[in-house]
């Protein structure tokens, strides 16, 4: 009936109106006959449903922080933090409304909290109300939108907590492929620190996006769900650095296989692999080192069940197997000299990203300078440097060792240092050429 009179008074406001009210009048007048004459409706979410936990008021409670904002027009927030979060946390607190919006919709959230006796413990629950014509698409779609809201942000959460592991073997001379034995990454490198060409480390960021972002593709395709990285430079120039930042961005466990170190047959070498896990990055450090090839032919000449393969041959076992059994893997392989390796290994489609590190540039300078020194921004003594290091072989490394033993507070002091280093430097440089 409510609905028949305010249908009633608005059509006799539209005929009469347009021509005798003003605008604004007109307009307070359609807010107070929706505000009276719209019948509202409303959803009680109780914590409990029974003797488990609802799901819904765990989603709201979740949901509505994404919700309320310092300009909200909450009087009163419930702001908490403890010691393993990052960032302060706020909640709706019990009696204040928060307003949200989905697609033509505006629903009012409350907290209530009543007590049906004093002794008793307070009932808590949520009430959400709308417009009653919307009732079917808040339960059918609101609803379902705000469960799936709080399972993507406890997902991202609980991702954000995860702690990266470093993998690696634990060999003796009883245990020829060793086990794995784990400790957490604690290793600070981030993209953002590192000191490399800003194009290249905006290449290999958006590569680890997209493929973490193509499992249905990879699917429809039939490939294996994996992309292998070389990464190649002298010594110092941040290989392993980018590879605890890799680890670090995209929260996937390291596994350090070191083929120098143990002495694998092929079983153990299946065994070992078969033993990583999805989401992870299988790293093998310096594969330029042949000799240990070598030696293991040797070793298959003698009654050892040890076995010689190859590179490229591990990375066929290593097909096969994530083929049947591999989600989601990394495999990085880091040389100083990428020009001894076998040719077999760097065909297209064996690695698909090839990574140089290389000495330092001024952009390099400028991201080890903002690290060490917090300097940000342009100065006065960049342009010297920025000569200095194009004439001058030097690594990320020794640029960062420089940096650490200045702890001037006068960072013009601290940058009158390096150039003493890197003209010392050109200097060796050309007395032992
Ligand atoms: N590109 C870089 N950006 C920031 N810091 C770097 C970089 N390269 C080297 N460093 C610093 O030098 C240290 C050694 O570098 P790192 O071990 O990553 O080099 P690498 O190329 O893996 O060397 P190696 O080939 O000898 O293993 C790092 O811990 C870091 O402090």
């Amino acid at each position: 009936m409510l609905t028949s009179l305010a249908t009633f008074f608005s059509t006799a406001f539209v005929i009469l109106g347009n021509e005798f009210i003003p605008p604004a009048v007109r307009s307070l007048f359609f807010i107070v006959v929706h505000y009276f004459f719209t019948p509202q409706f409303t959803l009680i979410i109780e914590e409990k449903a029974g003797l488990r936990n609802n799901q819904i008021y765990e989603a709201a409670t979740t949901y509505l922080r994404t919700k309320i904002n310092y300009s909200s027009k909450s009087k009163r927030i419930k702001v908490s933090k403890t010691n393993r979060q990052e960032k302060l946390s706020i909640d709706i607190v019990v009696g204040e409304v928060v307003i949200d919006h989905f697609e033509n919709i505006e629903l009012k959230w409350k907290l209530n909290s009543e007590k049906e006796k004093e002794d008793d413990d307070p009932r808590i629950y949520f009430t959400l109300a709308f417009d009653k014509i919307y009732e079917k698409d808040v339960l059918e779609s609101y609803l379902p939108y705000v469960i799936a809201r709080y399972e993507q942000i406890q997902k991202e959460e609980k991702e954000r907590m995860r702690t990266i592991k470093l993998y690696s073997r634990d060999c003796g001379r009883d245990r020829p492929g060793g086990e794995w034995v784990s400790i957490n990454l604690e290793h600070p490198a981030t993209f953002e620190k590192l000191a490399m060409d800003p194009a290249l480390k905006m290449m290999v960021k958006d590569d680890l996006d997209r493929f973490v972002r193509r499992k249905e593709l990879y699917k429809k395709v039939g490939k294996v769900w994996k992309r292998g990285y070389l990464l190649y430079g002298p010594p110092g120039t941040g290989k392993s650095s980018l590879i605890a930042a890799m680890a670090n961005y995209l929260k996937f466990n390291i596994y350090d296989l070191n083929l120098s170190g143990g002495r694998y047959s092929d079983a153990d070498l299946r065994r070992t692999l078969l033993s990583t896990s999805n989401r992870s990055i299988l790293v093998i450090e310096d594969i330029d080192c042949g000799a240990q090839l070598e030696d293991r032919e040797q070793e298959n000449n003698s009654d050892t069940p040890f076995i010689k393969f190859t590179l490229s041959g591990l990375l066929n076992i290593i097909d096969g197997l994530w083929s049947s059994c591999g989600d989601e893997r990394i495999i990085v392989f880091t040389t100083n000299h990428k020009e001894k390796l076998d040719p077999a290994l760097l065909r297209p489609g064996r690695m698909d990203v090839h990574v140089l590190m290389s000495y330092c540039t001024m952009d390099g300078f400028k991201v080890l300078a903002s690290n060490y020194l917090n300097i940000e921004g342009d100065h006065q003594l960049y342009r010297e440097i920025e000569g200095l290091l194009k004439n001058v072989e030097v690594t990320p490394a020794e640029i960062a060792e420089e940096l650490l033993k200045k702890d001037d507070p006068d960072v013009s002091l601290s940058l009158r240092g390096i150039v003493e280093f890197l003209e010392e430097k050109r200097f060796e440089n050309a007395i032992s050429m």
